[in-house]
């Protein structure tokens, strides 16, 4: 039963919670409680906790047999697969100083591994390293790692991080004796090669780190949180809740899809409707010891703070990489063309640009005799069209317009439009690359929208510097200059790349970016570029970094080249456009 539905019937907007259980050999009974309790899943034990491979006789390790014996037959596979994430056995220690403890753990951590895949669970948690090294642990996971079908593996990790005041501004200085628990996982996915199948599972204790320690975490591959029963306090009529700050990190974890699950006995001991305290008594009912929990959280859930409605439409794209669009090499599609027009706050900011520069160009006393020549290149399905029209309208300025553009398919559509909305006198369509086009008169505003995430990386500049031949020499380009920044990429120690960014000047104050600090609200035409690095470098807080940056333009295509080379040189990367180029 899911926490319940963020926008009705939207399933893709429900959040599910799991229950850590600990070992019971009858695992449909375990699962029948917890399902009929309210969960959805259980984080279960596989294996009985006292089975050590070095204690069993000689038969038994010749054939290997497990000692849990339980079949894969005593539940149906979706059951064991939507329902179930394994957990792999706490004692588990690869990195022991005791031999056999070492010997023990490699063996039942590969054969408890091999049982969950057998029953095509979806995830197993795996235990927390025991001590700082983990070398071992890492070397025998990623033996697993390399044939491990589609299952996820969790690493179990407290979010915890000593820290003194002085910490609270600086995340990444540690002192002799503190611990912190980001540097472990980031040690262990090291070894592991950053392997796609390694996440992490957090566990949630009563005092939380600062909220610049949380916040690390969220560019990590968080895929569970485990909230002990410890960490909530009481509310007034006995009831637990969540601080204030656990409460800011849940509603975080629902936003980033980040599942929760309960562990823990229950230790409040919260009155039934009757009275009398209860441990599984509701209504005349049966209720699970953990529900109160269960239902503080599906609270927290329904009165979260809906979305704002541009993080609801990028919601569906955050950690993804997307290859950039190429609309000069490629036509684009009409599903394409459909998302930018949505985007009505561009073509607004367009707009404006627009009619301030038709009012800078024709004075009120003329506004009835002069008509403005003005072309969009570029034009697409025809917004940009609109938008200059709305413009001259809001003005009353007379307008004469050349649609310019080279995709056939878009042109249909242009045509349609213009038919539809009787814009025939004043709109003249031109179906040609604007590289090549002899235009029949100059223009005196010439509108184009080639911005890439990083501003010329859909190649405006190669593209205009074809068109500006035919803008007159006092006319007007919309946009009028264009600034692309580089920043460091979210990793706060160990950064892994680069954002880029772009931020045009369309007319004077009227400006379209997505540099985060000055980004135009509500716009999602754009995501930011990502410029990785091969090898994450770890760098601490003030230290001064030297990065380069190269465009390169060859015959058939433009590419970067980037590196950094303080405080750590990097290859240079993408050389002659290797891995990602844009076609002319
Ligand atoms: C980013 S889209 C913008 C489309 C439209 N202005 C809008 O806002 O929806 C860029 C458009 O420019 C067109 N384009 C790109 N390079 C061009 C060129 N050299 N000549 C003509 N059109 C070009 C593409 O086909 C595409 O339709």
């Amino acid at each position: 039963m899911p926490l319940g539905e963020k926008y009705a019937g939207d399933k893709s907007k429900s959040r599910y919670c799991g229950v850590e259980t600990d070992f019971d050999d009858d695992i449909p009974n375990l699962l029948s409680f917890n399902l009929h309790g309210g969960f959805d899943f259980l984080l279960a034990t596989l294996m009985d906790p006292d089975y050590r491979p070095s204690l069993l006789d000689d038969d038994k390790r010749r054939s290997r047999a497990l000692p849990f014996a339980g079949s894969d037959l005593v539940m149906s596979p979706s059951q064991w697969s939507s329902h179930v994430v394994g957990k792999i056995s706490a004692w588990i220690d690869l990195d022991s100083e005791d031999e056999t403890i070492r010997e023990d753990s490699e063996i039942a951590l590969k054969q408890e591994i091999a049982w969950a895949s057998h029953l095509s669970l979806q995830a197993c948690l795996l235990p927390t390293p025991k001590g700082t090294s983990c070398a071992n642990y890492a070397r025998c996971l990623n033996q697993i790692l390399q044939n491990l079908g589609n299952m996820q593996l969790w690493l179990r990790i407290p979010l915890d991080k000593s820290e003194d005041d002085e910490e609270e501004a600086s995340p990444n200085h540690l002192h002799e004796g503190q611990t912190d628990s980001w540097e472990l996982w980031n040690s262990f996915r090291l070894l592991c090669e950053h392997h796609n199948q390694l996440s992490v599972s957090l566990d949630i204790l009563s005092s939380l780190p600062s909220p610049s320690s949380v916040a690390r975490w969220f560019g990590e591959p968080v895929r569970a949180a485990i909230i002990k029963t410890n960490s909530f306090l009481t509310n007034a009529r006995g009831y637990p809740c969540l601080s204030k700050r656990h409460q800011r990190l849940t509603t975080a974890f629902f936003n980033h899809s980040i599942q929760i699950v309960i562990s823990g006995q229950p230790v409040h001991n919260v009155p039934s409707p009757s009275g009398l305290t209860s441990e599984n008594q509701v209504e005349g009912g049966w209720r699970h010891p953990l529900r109160p929990y269960l239902d503080y959280l599906a609270h927290l859930y329904k009165t979260m703070d809906p979305l704002p409605e541009q993080e609801r439409f990028e919601l569906g794209y955050r950690d993804y990489l997307q290859s950039p669009l190429q609309p000069l090499m490629d036509n684009l599609e009409a599903q394409t063309y459909e998302i930018f027009e949505k985007d009505t706050v561009k073509y607004s900011q367009y707009q404006r640009a627009v009619a301030k520069a038709l009012v800078d160009m024709v004075p009120d006393e003329n506004a009835f005799s002069v008509t403005t020549v003005l072309m969009v290149v570029g034009a697409g399905r025809g917004p940009l069209v609109r938008a200059s029209l709305q413009a001259a309208e809001e003005t009353d300025r007379k307008l004469k317009i050349y649609a310019v553009e080279k995709n056939p398919n878009a042109v249909v559509t242009l045509h349609s439009l213009v038919k539809l909305e009787g814009w025939e006198e004043i709109v003249t369509i031109v179906s040609s690359d604007m590289r090549n086009w002899e235009a029949p008169e100059k223009a005196d505003i010439l509108v184009s929208e080639l911005l890439g995430s990083f501003g010329d990386n859909e190649l405006s500049p190669e593209c205009l510097d074809g068109a500006l031949r035919f803008l007159k020499e006092d006319g007007i380009s919309i946009p009028s200059s264009l600034d692309i920044y580089h920043t460091k990429f979210l990793f706060v120690v160990d950064f892994a790349g680069f954002a880029g960014y772009f931020d045009a000047t369309l007319y004077k104050d009227v400006h379209l970016g997505i540099e985060p600090s000055t980004a135009t609200p509500n716009m999602f035409s754009w995501f930011p570029i990502f410029f990785p690095l091969r090898t994450p470098i770890c760098i601490q807080p003030g230290t001064p970094l030297e990065v380069h940056f190269w465009r390169c333009c060859g015959s058939t295509k433009v590419w970067y080249e980037w590196c950094v080379t303080s405080p750590a040189a990097s290859p240079v990367h993408n050389t002659n456009g290797r891995s990602y180029w844009v076609g002319l």
